[in-house]
């Protein structure tokens, strides 16, 4: 009789393997396919090196008809194949291998929601199309991801041991991460980083969030570099140790943490630090430009992770900048002492503490807004917990938002919750200085300086809006509103007539 598994897993490159690999560690068995064969064979090598003298785990599938011949009904496929047209390769092609109206296929990748709103609809009454997004890289794949999983709440009933299982864990009352990176060991303790998000597109979109704050998290730490490397001279592994040290407080991140480990790494060929060798041009797959894109759309501002996203852009010139710099000058940073670079270290650190919160602040108001139009009932004390472990952007900094969320679920924004209130105003001095001083040295910080800009507008009871208001309603009759009468009732001044008569408009 044909061995009939858990589950069927489409899709073994860096992170389907390795999602395979964790499903095994729990006890579920699986047909495997991929289009590369050499794919198939590394995964079932892996169980051989990894089960010992037990049963094999995974079953290899070398076509569709087989895989769903191996798997156990109803059918529950998970896909971890590239976001795009692959995903609707696959599932035209399981239906036509037989997938039936009672399977559950699972998008794991980094789809666009809106695509995954409309192939949910496109595929209702063939088969059931769940997504859980999915972060951690190839690490929290193998070890324990975070994952964002929505859709319909019934298939959630289904698949929720499954995601729980195989999640991150944190402990409950502190937040901080369960680990073990043995295989066939893994936690199976602790609070799990998965939680159902909402509807169909909801949990990708909270995923697509979740990469623009990593981008905004990694630039902000790259300005950090620099400003260490060009205007304090610091070494790598200078930088390295200051990384190292912050990430004892209350910057503990997992990108603190190997921002430290690859400033320390040396390149084997010339001995060098090996980020000296790396090219200075970032590349990127969309998912932090939809975000950027999306906060325009929804009118939530989201300056800090735009900027990461032009930062991105502006790097990958590489010719246009190399020619850039033989004709456009500067200034040129003067050497500081011990004490002044002391001093440029702490007044970063801050910096860095303030711009983050303010990162984190503009993509929570992204989700709530978002959330608000589509009609999602976001529960974001939820998702704070799901970003505490497993996941890029995991920080201790994300058990500070939990709590704040949960004292006020309706929030309007981080920045008013009380405990960030008194940490910023603990740090903004240092924050505005460590800009300053960067702005001086003609050092780009975009992120951070975004961030600043973000707070002191938000900040502030009174913008300047009230002269482009009235600038509008100069050259384009646009209209405005006064401060002595009801919000809602516009005005006009004619402003070409010499009296320049002001009407409420109707
Ligand atoms: N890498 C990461 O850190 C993360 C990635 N993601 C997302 O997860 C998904 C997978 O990413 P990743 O593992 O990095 O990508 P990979 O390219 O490493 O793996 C994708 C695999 O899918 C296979 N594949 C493509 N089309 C088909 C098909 N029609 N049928 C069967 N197999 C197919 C590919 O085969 P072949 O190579 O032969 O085309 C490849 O082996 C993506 O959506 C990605 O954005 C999400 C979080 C983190
Ligand atoms: O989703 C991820 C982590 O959370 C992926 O690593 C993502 O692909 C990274 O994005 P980019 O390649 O644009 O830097």
């Amino acid at each position: 009789m044909t061995q009939q598994c858990d589950i069927g897993f489409i899709g073994l490159g860096v992170m389907g393997k390795n999602l395979v690999m964790n499903l095994a560690d729990h006890g579920y068995t699986i047909a495997a396919f991929d289009l590369d064969q050499d794919k198939i064979e590394g995964v079932l090598k892996q169980d051989e090196l990894e089960r010992g003298d037990k049963a094999p785990r995974i079953v290899g599938c070398h076509t569709l008809e087989e895989l769903l011949a191996h798997s156990a009904q109803p059918h529950l496929i998970i896909l971890s194949v590239p976001a795009g047209k692959p995903v609707d390769i696959v599932c035209e092609n399981l239906m036509k291998a037989g997938l039936k109206t009672d399977a559950v296929v699972v998008d794991t990748g980094n789809t666009l929601w809106t695509d995954t709103v409309e192939r949910t609809a496109k595929y209702e009454g063939q088969f059931t199309l769940f997504s859980t997004a999915v972060s951690g890289g190839e690490v929290g794949a193998r070890f324990g991801p975070a994952l964002m999983p929505s859709g319909d709440a019934e298939q959630w009933q289904r698949l929720a041991p499954v995601w729980e299982a195989i999640a991150a864990k944190v402990d409950a009352k502190t937040g901080k991460p369960l680990e073990s990176f043995v295989p066939g060991q893994p936690v199976t303790e602790g609070e799990p980083c998965a939680a159902y998000i909402g509807p169909a597109g909801a949990g990708h979109y909270v995923k697509m969030v979740h990469n623009g704050i990593e981008y905004a998290d990694m630039q902000q730490i790259c300005e950090a570099y620099q400003v260490m490397r060009d205007v304090a001279g610091m070494s790598c592994d200078e930088i390295g140790d200051v990384f190292a040290e912050w990430n004892q407080g209350p910057l503990n991140s997992y990108l603190i943490e190997i921002s430290a480990d690859i400033l320390k790494q040396k390149d084997p060929a010339t001995g060098k630090p090996v980020v000296d060798v790396i090219q200075d041009t970032a590349g990127q797959k969309g998912t932090g430009l939809w975000t950027a894109i999306s906060s325009l759309e929804v009118g939530s501002p989201n300056p800090s992770i735009a900027q990461s996203v032009f930062a991105r852009a502006l790097s990958s010139m590489k010719q246009e900048r190399v020619a850039a710099s033989k004709v456009l000058k500067g200034p040129q940073p003067e050497a500081l002492n011990e004490e002044q670079k002391a001093q440029l270290i702490a007044q970063l650190h801050d910096a860095l503490y303030c711009s983050k919160l303010c990162v984190y602040a503009q993509g929570f108001h992204l989700m709530k807004l978002a959330g608000e139009q589509q009609g999602w009932d976001l529960d974001f004390a939820s998702i704070a917990k799901i970003f505490r472990a497993g996941c890029i952007i995991r920080a201790i900094f994300l058990q500070s938002i939990t709590e704040a969320f949960e004292r006020n679920g309706e929030l309007a924004n981080l920045l008013v919750d009380p405990f960030f209130v008194e940490q910023i105003e603990e740090r903004q001095t240092n924050w505005r200085k460590s800009i300053a001083n960067a702005i001086i040295n003609g050092i780009p910080t975009p992120v951070f300086s975004a961030s600043l800009a973000y707070y002191d507008t938000y900040r502030n009871a009174v913008v300047p809006a009230n002269l482009l208001q009235a600038q509008r309603d100069f050259f384009g009759a646009h209209t405005f509103e006064r401060v002595d009468q009801p919000a809602g009732e516009f005005y006009h001044i004619e402003w070409s007539q010499p009296e320049r008569q002001q009407v409420r408009v109707k």
